[in-house]
């Protein structure tokens, strides 16, 4: 959930902006307090929410709505915040089917939140990233204390009241080291839907004049790695080893965002996630006053489209600033990306983590690429016999029986 999924257009809200009751190490929201300087409460208000929510339905082309929940953390706002943008999404509903997720860390979460969550259909993803040692690593609490005792005890809660949910793992600088560890505890624990995502976050040399840290990434000035951001030889490694154990014993039972992503993009079809698709710029934010960003991961002024107050979404979709930063998103590849043996699959990633200077010397090459190489290359031949069994109406599970 942490990529926005592709269907219609996206608005990924986040209602308390980048407030939250934890000060995991390297988080990339919690900054964006200095977004927005004199600002006392970062909760969005019920008019700005009724808002939203009005323009958010009615202007989505298709039947179907997806309200993903985010921030910061969505749950500090309360139950009582939530059964009323229930209430906006009846009174606004329209006859479109509508769909709530909510991403969380899970410390907050109670039977309350559970049953509510039951009752009204939420899918949940929950921020897990490995074993207790591997996890409390930098997902800590405000006071420097580990979270993994809560979070363990919020995914038993969503178990018990069966609580569709979801785990989004972050890789890091020190849990990349444990591939098996940590793909074998999520399965341990019941997740059967688990999404990994790769840390690559710049660092300023030397903080900029108002306290921001992280860049963005159109930042020209010098930059170093943040620590804890993930090497690409050893996100590629981490892939791999956990690709070998899935391929042998889990197809049709575990589902890793980035495998069914290959997959669908062998089969020809949207692999469901924008940073494997060609294009991208159908998924906002919007954040706690109404503002628009091209998207989650470009909350920064320049990114900035205009306030749900003033606006139209089609609008803001529609505008030049946004097509074009959708178009970007292959049109600014170099030359390496477009004749890759893998392009189809990677399609060079996310452009925010595009820093590297490419074998034909130019910019705009993917941090990731030496690893999503590694990986990707290793995958195809499983991919090409999983797609043929699909297109004989025979099992991709069939690959299972492979010899190898
Ligand atoms: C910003 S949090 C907001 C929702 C909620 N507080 C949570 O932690 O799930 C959304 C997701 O982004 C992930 N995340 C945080 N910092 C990140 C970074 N620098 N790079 C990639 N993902 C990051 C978190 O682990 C979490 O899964
Ligand atoms: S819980 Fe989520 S929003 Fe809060 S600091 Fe951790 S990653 Fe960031
Ligand atoms: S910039 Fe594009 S590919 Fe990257 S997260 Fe945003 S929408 Fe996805
Ligand atoms: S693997 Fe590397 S060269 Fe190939 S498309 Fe991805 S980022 Fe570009």
């Amino acid at each position: 959930m942490s990529f926005p999924e592709l269907s219609g257009f996206n608005i990924l809200a986040n209602p308390t902006g980048p407030i939250c009751n934890l000060n995991c190490t390297y988080c990339y929201y919690l900054e964006k307090e200095k977004i927005y300087p004199g600002t006392s409460s970062f909760k969005m208000t019920e008019q700005t929410l009724e808002v939203f929510t009005r323009k958010y339905i009615h202007e989505q082309p298709g039947p179907e709505v997806t309200f993903v929940w985010q921030g910061g953390e969505p749950s500090l706002l309360g139950l009582e915040y939530y059964k009323k943008a229930l209430q906006f999404q009846q009174k606004y509903g329209s006859g479109k089917r509508i769909h709530n997720s909510f991403q969380t860390n899970g410390v907050l979460l109670n039977e309350e939140w559970c049953l509510f969550f039951k009752e009204h259909d939420f899918l949940i993803g929950i921020s897990i990233d490995g074993p207790k040692e591997l996890h409390d690593k930098y997902r800590l609490d405000k006071g420097g204390h580990g979270t993994f005792s809560k979070v363990m005890a919020a995914i038993e809660l969503l178990k018990k009241h069966q609580v569709k949910f979801n785990t989004l793992t972050v890789i890091n600088n020190i849990n990349c080291d444990h591939p098996l560890e940590v793909y074998r505890f999520l399965k341990q624990i019941g997740s059967q839907y688990l999404q990994f995502i790769p840390i690559v976050e710049q660092v300023a040399e030397g903080v900029l004049p108002e306290g921001v840290v992280l860049l963005s990434p159109d930042y020209a000035g010098k930059t170093t790695l943040a620590p804890w951001s993930v090497s690409p030889l050893k996100f590629g490694k981490f892939l791999v080893a956990i690709f070998n154990e899935w391929v042998k014993k889990d197809v049709g039972r575990y589902f890793v965002q980035i495998f069914d992503a290959t997959l669908a993009n062998e089969a020809g079809v949207s692999p469901g996630i924008c940073v494997f698709s060609e294009r991208c710029g159908n998924a906002l934010a919007v954040e706690h006053n109404g503002d628009l960003y091209s998207c989650d991961h470009y909350v920064y002024p320049e990114y900035k489209l205009g306030n749900i107050h003033s606006t139209s979404l089609k609008k803001v979709l529609l505008s030049d600033e946004q097509r074009q930063f959708g178009l970007n998103k292959y049109d600014s590849l170099p030359r390496q990306c477009k004749e890759c043996d893998v392009y189809s699959y990677c399609k060079g990633e996310c452009p925010k983590n595009r820093f590297l200077v490419s074998r034909t010397n130019e910019g705009g090459l993917n941090y990731l690429c030496e690893g999503y190489k590694l990986f990707f290359r290793h995958a195809k031949p499983y991919m090409k016999y999983m797609n043929n069994e699909l297109l004989h109406q025979r099992s991709p599970a069939h690959v299972m029986n492979l010899k190898r």
